[in-house]
């Protein structure tokens, strides 16, 4: 990546500065070992690399609670009571999982992620008379996230679920409905005398771009305050809320680790400050990595604008309900209205009924280390769609009222359903990577020729679709391997059959 140089003395006077500011800050710590170092020759901005060799446990660095920006510490609180009192509003964002309005964008009441927008909305319009001036200066004023991509930029990621999930729409309406609003109506306290005003537009490109910050830098402050002992298996704490139901903040420091799936340092929470720690031996030149979750590389792709080939091992692809259903139609052939009525007893249940089904490999969370202890391997298909497969054949078994032989067969033969189950889902499967526009054989040339591909979002957008494709094909081989052994399986039975009826004989 060629960068120019001015460009390139500001981003490492935002480093200098930013980094002058931290050590300044009553109580932080950063270890002499270490540096913020310019990474946009591989695409990833800033990092933290190691200057020497570092022994596990060691603090790298400390953050006072006291830095970090959130609604503990924001003076936006105090200027604007009401707005954060989350328990006087409609909607009460706590820890309600049913609770509908929370996923309403077109609600005026606020959430602590539309909280931290405004709040860091404010600390960018002081400006110089921010405390966090050195901080917001070096965080990102664009984006690598399909939601700040063309239609053409889009279109590469063909028949991926991602497409759907993008959200610009709903991030327009909530600015529209939570943001702009709350700034309107406080506009002195937003914009002060002698301050120049922005326009709504200008305040929703603002409110997009803190959005995107705090998507890809917030941290969630209210599950970590306990110090993990053993590592950190089973804990849910990488799985950083984003639905705005916990309390965000965006955390000086932390935020500038880029991260892997397989990493070598840790933030622990603390009472009063937080600390990131070698979880193992780091080599002088390695870059010290945190770790933002299992996530597949479509939702790494969604958050963050970035992929990595070791996050492949939790890529998914979505199989919708709808393809398989199509096959039993045509493998079950009804009389008029029948099937009508089978789609509709399987969804009279809304609880229980689903549209699609996420196909993924089997893959253990990473040890305390940051490291795996084994591959990710597709060994199944989601049990949830063997459940709706035979409730599909019990649907068509009660219409029919038994007239469908096979219906009724499969039902009370395991080996026949699972077979039948199994050459259903294989078509299915074939349909969905009919769907993608382009082969994995083709993106994988794509991605291998040199020179090819020269845009750094098509190239995450290809590496994503390849990995989708890549399961659907792992997903073929595995059933294939499944129906052989149950065909062999009902053959071997057959032969013992005869061969038993001939010693009969
Ligand atoms: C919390 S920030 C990390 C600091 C960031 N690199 C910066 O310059 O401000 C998260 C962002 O860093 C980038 N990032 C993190 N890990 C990365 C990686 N392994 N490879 C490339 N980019 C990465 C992505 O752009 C992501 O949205």
């Amino acid at each position: 990546m060629e960068i120019d140089s001015d460009v390139d003395s500001r981003f490492l006077d935002g480093s200098h500065q930013f980094l002058d500011w931290f050590r300044s800050l009553p109580g932080a710590t950063f270890h002499q070992d270490i540096a913020i170092e310019d990474l946009r020759g591989r695409s990833a901005g800033r990092g933290i690399v190691a200057k020497a060799d570092i022994e596990p446990d060691t603090v790298l660095f400390t953050i006072p609670r006291t830095s970090i920006l959130c609604a503990a510490t924001s003076p936006l609180k105090n200027l604007i009571p009401d707005v954060f009192d989350l328990d006087n509003q409609d909607a009460d964002f706590s820890d309600d999982d049913d609770n509908e309005k929370e996923d309403d964008s077109s609600s005026p009441s606020q959430n602590s992620w539309t909280l931290l927008i405004l709040m860091m909305i404010y600390e960018h319009l002081r400006g110089d008379a921010s405390p966090w001036k050195p901080y917001l200066d070096i965080l990102p004023a664009t984006f690598n996230t399909p939601m700040f991509w063309t239609d053409s930029e889009l279109s590469e990621l063909q028949a991926s679920a991602l497409v759907a999930k993008v959200g610009k729409a709903d991030a327009d309406m909530m600015i529209a409905s939570k943001i702009l609003p709350v700034i309107r109506a406080h506009s002195s306290i937003f914009f002060p005398s002698g301050a120049s005003s922005l326009n709504d537009d200008q305040l929703t490109q603002l409110a997009h771009r803190m959005g995107s910050t705090i998507m890809a830098y917030a941290f969630d402050l209210e599950q970590d305050i306990e110090i993990p002992e053993e590592g950190i298996e089973n804990d849910d704490e990488w799985e950083e809320d984003r639905e705005g139901k916990t309390m965000l903040g965006m955390v000086p420091m932390a935020d500038i680790l880029n991260a892997d799936a397989e990493f070598n340092a840790h933030i622990n929470h603390g009472a009063d400050v937080l600390e990131a720690v070698s979880l193992r031996p780091i080599k002088a030149g390695e870059e010290i990595l945190n770790f933002y979750g299992p996530l597949s590389n479509a939702e790494l792709l969604r958050r963050y604008g970035y992929v990595t080939e070791k996050h492949a091992r939790w890529d998914v692809v979505e199989l919708p309900w709808d393809l398989v259903e199509q096959l039993l139609k045509e493998r079950f052939p009804l009389r008029e209205g029948e099937w009508e009525k089978v789609q509709e007893r399987l969804r009279s249940d809304d609880d229980e009924f689903e549209e699609g089904f996420v196909l993924e490999r089997s893959s253990p969370d990473p040890l305390w280390t940051g490291h795996f202890d084994g591959p990710a391997v597709f060994d199944h298909l989601p049990e949830e769609l063997t459940e709706q497969f035979k409730l599909c054949l019990k649907a068509i078994k009660k219409v029919t009222e038994g007239r469908n032989i096979l219906a009724a067969r499969a039902l009370d033969d395991k080996g026949l359903r699972k077979e039948i189950f199994f050459e259903t889902v294989l078509k299915a499967i074939l349909t969905r990577e009919s769907q993608y526009s382009t082969k994995l054989q083709e993106d994988e040339q794509l991605l291998n020729t040199p020179g090819q591909i020269t845009d750094e979002r098509q190239r995450m957008a290809v590496w994503m679709r390849r990995g989708e494709k890549q399961i659907l094909k792992e997903a073929q081989t595995w059933i294939r391997q499944e129906l052989e052994t149950i065909r062999n399986k009902a053959s071997q039975q057959e032969d013992d059959g005869r061969a038993a009826k001939r010693r009969r004989a």
